[in-house]
């Protein structure tokens, strides 16, 4: 089933249009990995998923419902969770403190936060020995996990998360998306922005690649012959023309 349904979307910036039209899709228990070069317009994308910017043209549908009307912080509740690029974690509070905020957001009490807890150490083993150390002791590679456990802390259905990679050393970047590998588990819809492509590849069940605003390839993972091909397609940066 498509959990997540973007159809022919443009949208923007104010009067500045970054995404001309991009259809892309999600399905629980698969990693959609979204790619395409600097500036290509997959972070806007991500944003007007979330209800951060507008969708000018085009629709996008979650569990067959259109999101046009919904605002922002409705489509959390709804089960759709945000991991923006470069999202920073709160070092001086402890590794805990820092997941369970990312439960209080939907006003749910400390008490019923206990098990999503558990669940949290399950998926990400590392953080249950270090829930009581500050979270800005832990590697970079540690506090993506934080990052991620606190944005699952909300329960979505669908996971946008954009470059979990980013700022990583190679080594630790395999570990992270072997994590994101993990949740697929869970049943969790997980739409992915990569600059690491290889990484990307290696858990994606399907890629759509876009460019200028635009979608230029889109197929199953397993259909994807030469990487190479997708890589040059996510190189270099994209020049938005501003019109
Ligand atoms: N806040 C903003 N205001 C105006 N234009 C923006 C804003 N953020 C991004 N843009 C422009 O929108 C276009 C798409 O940017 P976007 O961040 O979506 O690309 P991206 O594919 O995510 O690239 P990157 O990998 O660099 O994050 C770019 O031309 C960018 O300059």
């Amino acid at each position: 089933m498509t959990l997540l349904e973007v159809t022919n979307l443009a949208t923007g910036y104010g009067d500045l249009r970054a995404v001309w039209d991009v259809s892309v899709h999600a399905e629980p228990g698969r990693i959609t990995a979204l790619l395409g070069r600097n500036g290509a317009g997959k972070t806007t994308t991500l944003r007007a998923i979330a209800g951060l910017n507008p969708v000018q043209r085009g629709r996008i549908t979650f569990d067959g419902d259109d999101l046009a009307a919904v605002p922002a912080h409705r489509r959390v509740a709804r089960g759709i969770s945000y991991l923006q690029e470069g999202k920073r974690i709160f070092g001086e509070q402890t590794v805990a403190e820092n997941l369970l905020l990312g439960g209080y957001s939907l006003g749910r009490s400390r008490r019923r936060l206990e098990p999503e807890l558990d669940t949290m150490y399950e998926l990400f083993p590392v953080l249950r020995d270090k829930r009581g150390a500050p979270a800005a002791s832990l590697s970079g590679g540690q506090q993506q996990m934080v990052a991620l456990a606190q944005a699952l802390m909300a329960r979505p259905r669908l996971l946008l998360l954009d470059e979990p990679s980013g700022g990583l050393a190679p080594s630790v970047v395999a570990e992270v998306l072997a994590r994101v590998d993990a949740l697929r588990a869970t049943g969790l819809a997980i739409l992915l922005v990569e600059q690491a492509v290889d990484a990307a590849l290696a858990v994606a069940d399907h890629v759509t690649v876009i460019d200028v605003g635009r979608v230029v390839l889109d197929l199953p993972a397993a259909d994807v012959e030469d990487p190479e091909l997708i890589k040059n397609a996510c190189m270099g940066t994209a020049t938005v023309p501003r019109t």
